[in-house]
């Protein structure tokens, strides 16, 4: 079972993601982030590529497409709150 960050691993876990384009989310804790590509097909593919790393490892994320734009939001909702496993999803999906 995963544990909600708490105070002291939060900061080395989040401010790298957040100095990559992740924010935080207004009114909860969750990171947000718009990943852009040259159009529908590698936006697509790329949601292809991090559903199977979402599913293998059990956490899944809150995204929308819309075109060439898929905007992620992870939380992780069994702790009501960010995990070590969204910044784990969160950098994969940096790296894809
Ligand atoms: C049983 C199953 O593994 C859990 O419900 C997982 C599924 N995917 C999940 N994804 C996210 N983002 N948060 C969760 O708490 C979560 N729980």
């Amino acid at each position: 079972m995963t544990e909600k960050l708490s105070a002291e691993t939060r900061g080395p876990l989040l401010d790298p993601l957040l100095q990559n384009g992740w924010e935080m989310v207004d009114g909860r804790d969750a990171i947000v982030k718009t990943f852009k590509f040259d159009d529908f097909a590698h936006a697509f593919g790329w949601m292809a590529s991090a559903a199977i790393w979402a599913e293998k490892w059990g956490h899944h994320p809150e995204w929308s497409n819309v075109y060439n734009k898929v905007t992620v939001t992870l939380t992780t909702h069994d702790v009501d709150g960010l995990s070590t496993l969204d910044a784990k999803l969160a950098r994969k999906m940096d790296g894809l």
